[in-house]
């Protein structure tokens, strides 16, 4: 075994939601401890900020460049995390000495892999320098730089936590990991430990912005909404006969490649229940390009905690003989094990360990990534 850091991830996701804060113990390739773990929501107005920051992204043509209201909202975010660490380590009594390592995504503002573009803003330095702790950032660029699609990463930490799985008799081979985030997407493991993950279709941004605008709500709390319609049928046919369910190569997602429907096609209800269908039938279909067909789906991402898309996704599975589980179910914890992933893979980052492989992101050969924004040399800084 290698040298065992301690690693404190950092996500924020498509959904635009908030941050979760995590912490994992591991050399890099075995997970020794998941510790604890929290969320730090965003409020409305700063959720606002985000969405005109996607706009003003739009216009990115180098993945420098920031845009518009882009590099104070690049300062505003990390601030934020920087509190966000700050909370997380009081909360949890742990000194910031004791952790080696940050891995911190920051906020996708555009995602074009068609273009070898992908921008996440978030700035290292800041974050290293406010928490005087070392941050490894930025690591879908040198995924993309070699051939890849820049996502989706978590598949290595799935892969890491399957194999601690292996002797639970409750899950049949071969297993697949399906996170509902904002966007969906999937980490097969099959025999061998053969890797193959990809986006599975839109999660839960669909539902989102659809309850945002008809019931001015941030999305469909246990699918109470979805609960009450129905599914139409013609509109959920226009979902997933995109051409993105039927193309020869798998490729990553941008929030904005799907959009919600308009206002007129549907009662929020209706709209809600179809939107939740496309979710689960999105996964399943996107599963068809799977080597064999899985036995046993784990659920994470918040889409699991909405019951309508879990029915839809179990009787889908179930018609493939396939099993259903939430994450809780097999110990493992759902809502941070992007947060755990990114502490995961700061920590490969920093032992030059892979990221991403011809099997996950497409890329050319497996590659490492990320850069490192060291601390402060004069030690921890104050937090005044
Ligand atoms: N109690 C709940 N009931 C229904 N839906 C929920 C609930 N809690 C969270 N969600 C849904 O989950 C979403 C957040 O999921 P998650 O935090 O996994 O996304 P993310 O990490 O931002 O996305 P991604 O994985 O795409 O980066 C929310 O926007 C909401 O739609
Ligand atoms: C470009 C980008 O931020 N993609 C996200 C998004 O959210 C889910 C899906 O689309 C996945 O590809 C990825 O995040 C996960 C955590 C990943 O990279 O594994």
């Amino acid at each position: 075994m290698g040298k065992m850091l301690t690693a404190v991830g950092l996500m924020s996701g498509t959904s635009m939601d908030g941050i979760d804060v995590a912490l994992v113990e591991t050399d890099g390739e075995t997970v020794v401890r998941r510790g604890p773990s929290a969320g730090y929501p965003y409020d409305a107005r700063f959720r606002d900020r985000l969405k005109r920051g996607l706009e003003d992204a739009r216009s990115i043509d180098k993945r420098d460049e920031r845009p518009g209201s882009l590099a104070d909202l690049e300062r505003d975010l990390t601030l934020r995390h920087a509190e966000a660490i700050r909370t997380y380590l009081k909360d949890n009594n742990v000194l910031p000495e004791n952790i080696d390592v940050i891995g911190f995504h920051g906020q996708t503002v555009l995602h074009r892999p068609d273009e070898a573009l992908t921008v996440q803003i978030g700035d290292g330095n800041l974050l290293a320098r406010e928490t005087g702790i070392d941050v490894v950032y930025d690591m879908r660029a040198n995924d993309m730089a070699h051939g890849g699609q820049g996502a989706p990463l978590i598949p290595a930490y799935h892969a890491a936590l399957a194999r601690g799985l292996s002797a639970r008799k409750e899950i049949s081979a071969p297993v697949v990991f399906v996170n509902i985030g904002g966007i969906s997407n999937l980490t097969f493991i099959g025999a061998g430990d053969e890797l193959v993950a990809y986006d599975s279709g839109p999660g839960n941004t669909l539902i989102d912005q659809w309850v945002e605008a008809h019931a001015g709500i941030p999305y469909d709390q246990g699918g109470m909404i979805a609960s009450e319609g129905h599914i139409l049928a013609e509109l959920a046919d226009r979902y997933l006969s995109h051409p993105f369910f039927t193309a020869e190569k798998r490729r990553s997602l941008d929030r904005n490649d799907f959009v919600p429907p308009t206002g007129n096609e549907a009662s929020l209800e209706d709209g809600a229940r179809t939107l939740a269908y496309v979710t689960a039938a999105a996964v399943i279909r996107s599963a068809r390009h799977l080597p064999t067909a899985p036995k046993t789906y784990i659920i994470c991402g918040g889409g699991r905690l909405n019951p309508v898309i879990m029915r839809d996704l179990s009787s889908l599975a179930e018609a493939a003989e396939g099993r259903v589980v939430a994450a809780e179910a097999l110990g493992l914890n759902g809502d941070s094990m992007e947060a755990e992933a990114w502490g995961y893979l700061a920590v490969r980052s920093l032992t030059g360990l892979p990221l991403t492989f011809p099997g996950t992101t497409g890329v050319g050969q497996p590659v490492s990534g990320g850069r490192l924004a060291s601390k402060p040399a004069d030690a921890l800084k104050g937090h005044g």
